[in-house]
């Protein structure tokens, strides 16, 4: 695992704080294509980089995915959580979110994924399921994947139906980049904080790749970040 580094923090305000410094210094550095993540773990990161003196006006970003039928207007919508919390805080260059209302859905995922390959993500921002997905690549997904629509795994619904008024509120079908896709960012920053996210990272840490945990695909990658909370996984 010579190509996981990990970083200890007391919890996610901690982590903010690191990942505004690393921001910091990746702007210094001539980042221009930046991929982001959503879910709670974002929060705390997205606002400290909301309140500071960061640019981003020459940066452009990718989501990593959205839920099919919801638009920008829905609060439970990523492209509404991505305004809500950054980029109404912060100007970008330019920002593209997987349109889960378009009509002809493969047809938004190809054309997601064309873009994506043409702008070449320099850091790719990720969370984790508590199953182990990256993005919505549910346990099962091929680590050939590219930017497809998705069924969502029952556990997920479980975990995100929390955000909605009730289960049946949730869509079960989702866009998201495939893991294909999010590898082929240069660098890759995944946070995971709590108890929930041991397992996850457990699998990482075995490092042996299965599809079963879509986080053991990072091992493939030749720059990962993973920013924890969690005593003894990193040693
Ligand atoms: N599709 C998103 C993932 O990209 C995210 O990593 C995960 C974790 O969410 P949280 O940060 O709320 O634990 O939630 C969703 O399922």
């Amino acid at each position: 695992m010579q190509n996981v580094r990990f970083i200890k923090v007391g919890g996610k305000e901690e982590a903010a704080t690191v990942m505004l410094e690393r921001m910091r210094k990746e702007l210094d550095e001539g980042l221009r294509v930046l991929g982001l993540a959503t879910g709670s773990t974002m929060i705390p990161v997205y606002e400290a980089w909301a309140k500071s003196d960061l640019d981003f006006s020459e940066v452009i970003s990718f989501n990593l995915d959205e839920y099919v039928g919801l638009g920008a207007d829905n609060p439970n919508s990523y492209a509404w959580f991505m305004n809500h919390h950054l980029f109404s805080h912060k100007p970008f260059k330019e920002t593209y979110i997987p349109d889960g209302t378009a009509e002809d859905l493969t047809a938004e995922c190809d054309e997601y994924e064309a873009l994506l390959r043409d702008a070449e993500i320099d850091l790719q921002f990720l969370g984790v399921g508590e199953n182990g997905h990256i993005a919505f690549n549910e346990p099962g997904t091929p680590f050939s994947s590219t930017t497809h629509v998705t069924e969502l795994a029952d556990s997920t619904l479980g975990v995100n139906s929390q955000y909605f008024e009730d289960r049946s509120a949730i869509p079960n079908t989702a866009l998201t980049m495939g893991i294909a896709s999010i590898l082929s960012a240069k660098k890759i920053v995944l946070l995971a904080f709590g108890e929930k996210k041991r397992s996850a990272l457990q699998e990482l840490v075995k490092g042996q790749k299965t599809t079963d945990y879509p986080i053991t695909s990072l091992l493939d990658h030749p720059d990962v970040t993973i920013v924890t909370d969690l005593e003894g996984i990193a040693e």
